[in-house]
């Protein structure tokens, strides 16, 4: 067998609910695959820092056999020393009756402090991913305040939405999720984002047939199910008191694992990702696209018939983020 160099994931956040969900899932093997050895980096602040040590304690005591290190620290700047893939958690999250845009003031200025670490320490190749929220906002206030990392590396989560949107599907047509394939998430992770089953399908006996095919409720697709996508959060954070921990963190596993280690052949997921223009959205906003990934990078989906449902969609999503993007500003002067 040969030797592989750990790999350092940083977890900001790393006691709140979703850290401790996310810490033993890398742990295990379950982002970077089962063969490859991690270092994990955990940052939490000063009112957290005894959680953060028996998260560390535990750590410890589950044996991970590919776990090679752990660094627990309220130090920005020693967290982020060296590490090859940032998972961005820490912030705020909301509660019931807010929406995620309402935790701006209070999380966009701790992504332009964190920038500047990243900035300065981070691995030069390492790959951001934004959980905390607002995701889109968030990771775009990053990217601006760290110009160094390269654009690309800088992405936000929605495959919860994307994962959301798949298991909404297996339910109504009542077929394994593993079946499901080519959702799409665009636009803001927010009550705006607009999920399309549009070129999805579901894997049946007799091949892939098309989702609207096998639902056959056009009324559904266009209504219903966009809705409990948009609002399964708050619905979530209804029943639970709280928001969604367990899904976030195995979503946030399957993002960076899809990145690295690719997509398989004919499948896409959901990215928030820096927009170069493609489908008319607004370059630089980070947008949620069908992205397929090989050799650790992403490519925006091409050449996918919009019509005139989705086109207003996408368009309504992603002028929330404009807004977005100028209420971030002025919470940052
Ligand atoms: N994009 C997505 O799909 C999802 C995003 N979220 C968001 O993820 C974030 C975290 O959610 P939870 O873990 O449930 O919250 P939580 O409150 O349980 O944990 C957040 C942790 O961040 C820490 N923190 C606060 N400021 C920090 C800073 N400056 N540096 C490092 N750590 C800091 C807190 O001390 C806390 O331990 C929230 O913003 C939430 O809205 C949650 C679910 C899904
Ligand atoms: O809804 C929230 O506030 C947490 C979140 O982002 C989600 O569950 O999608």
């Amino acid at each position: 067998m040969v030797a592989t160099d750990p790999v350092r994931v940083l977890v900001t956040g790393a006691a709140g609910q979703i850290g401790y969900a996310l810490v033993p899932m890398i742990a295990r093997g379950v982002m970077l695959g089962p063969n490859q050895p991690v270092i994990l980096h955990m940052l939490d602040i000063e009112p957290a820092a005894d959680a953060l040590k028996g998260v560390k304690m535990e750590l410890i005591d589950a044996a991970f056999p590919l776990l090679r290190g752990v660094v627990a620290t309220t130090d920005v700047t020693e967290a982020c020393k060296g590490v090859n893939i940032a998972v961005m958690v820490g912030g705020f999250p909301r509660k019931e009756g807010m929406e995620r845009k309402d935790v701006m003031s209070k999380n966009v200025s701790i992504y332009k402090a964190q920038a500047s670490a990243l900035e300065q320490h981070a691995a030069s190749d390492c790959k951001v991913l934004v959980v905390a929220n607002p995701a889109n906002t968030n990771a775009l206030i990053l990217k601006e305040f760290a110009p160094s990392i390269p654009e690309k590396n800088i992405t936000c989560l929605t495959r919860l939405d994307h994962n959301r949107a798949l298991g909404q599907i297996s339910e109504r047509v009542n077929v394994h999720v593993s079946d499901v394939k080519n959702v799409i998430i665009w636009g803001n992770h927010s009550s705006t984002q607009y999920p399309d089953v549009n070129h999805a399908t579901i894997n049946t006996s007799s091949g892939h047939k098309p989702v609207k095919e096998l639902v056959s409720d056009d009324n559904w697709v266009k209504t219903e199910f966009i809705s409990i996508v948009q609002q399964r959060g708050a619905a979530i954070i209804k029943a639970r008191k709280l928001s969604s921990a367990l899904s976030a963190a195995s979503a946030a596993c399957d993002h960076i694992r899809d990145w690295v280690l690719g997509t398989p052949k004919g499948s896409w997921v959901s990215m928030g990702v820096y927009s170069d223009g493609s489908y008319g959205i607004q370059p630089g906003l980070i947008y949620s696209f069908p992205v397929t990934c090989e050799k650790g990078d992403w490519n925006i989906v091409q050449g996918l018939k919009i019509d005139e449902f989705s086109r207003e969609k996408m368009d309504k999503t992603a002028e929330e983020l404009i807004e977005e993007k100028t209420l971030a500003k002025s919470c940052l002067n």
